[in-house]
């Protein structure tokens, strides 16, 4: 399973300090959607050419435009662009295009789908590279949020997924047991006293092979 670290962040250096930190214990950057609003596509030019041995996920969060959005980050230096699945077709068709021009990655974002496992059985048929499965930072915060949800229906889909939610040292390895490909981690890694500790013990966690 890899790691990918989510840059919650809102500027261009304070994304560039955090990932130096990480980058030696994940496999993928990601630039997070307050980041690309506050500092612009620019930050994901600049992540990559700190990092090009890494995979550069915008989290772009697409709702319309789709291969409009799509293209112009994947021409920034992304890897990874996230299209929301609550979109219409269409658009995680046009992200998808503009994925194939540039030889890379839609990733479709379950945020607030209410049957993950069966929307992401379609976007996969759509053309996406994988879906997260995710829980954002306002549903993490409301009474009653479990985790596990995200696991269950990453299960249920029958396609590879990503989980992001709160992941962290003490969750990962049941994210790893459900099958996901990729874990996300935000808070657990930026909100730390020393980001690369907290990165390696992530890694570390995880089972080889
Ligand atoms: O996309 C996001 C919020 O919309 C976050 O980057 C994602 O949820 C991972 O962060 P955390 O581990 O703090 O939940």
């Amino acid at each position: 399973m890899q790691l990918q670290f989510a840059m919650d962040t809102l500027t261009t250096e304070a994304a560039l300090e955090l990932a130096a930190a990480a980058a030696p214990h994940v496999d993928i950057l990601e630039l997070g959607t307050p980041l690309i609003k506050s500092a612009g596509l620019s930050a994901v030019t600049a992540i990559k050419q700190a990092h090009p041995d890494k995979i550069v996920f915008a989290d772009l969060k697409t709702m319309d435009a789709g291969e409009l959005e799509a293209d112009i980050a994947f021409a920034a230096g992304a890897d990874l662009v996230t299209v929301l699945g609550t979109a219409g077709d269409s658009t995680i068709a046009g992200a998808v295009k503009a994925a194939e021009k540039h030889g890379k990655g839609i990733v479709v974002d379950l945020i607030g789908v209410p049957d993950k496992a069966a929307r992401a059985k379609q976007v996969v048929a759509l053309g996406a590279a994988f879906v997260e499965m995710h829980a954002g930072l306002d549903e993490q915060a409301e009474e009653g949020f479990t985790f596990s949800t995200l696991l269950d229906d990453g299960k249920a889909s029958g396609v590879p997924f990503s989980v992001a939610g709160g992941i962290s040292v003490a969750t990962i390895a049941s994210v790893q047991d459900a099958g996901a490909t990729i874990a996300v981690a935000g808070s657990a890694i930026y909100s730390a006293p020393d980001v690369g500790e907290a990165a390696a013990a992530l890694r570390a966690a995880i089972r080889e092979g």
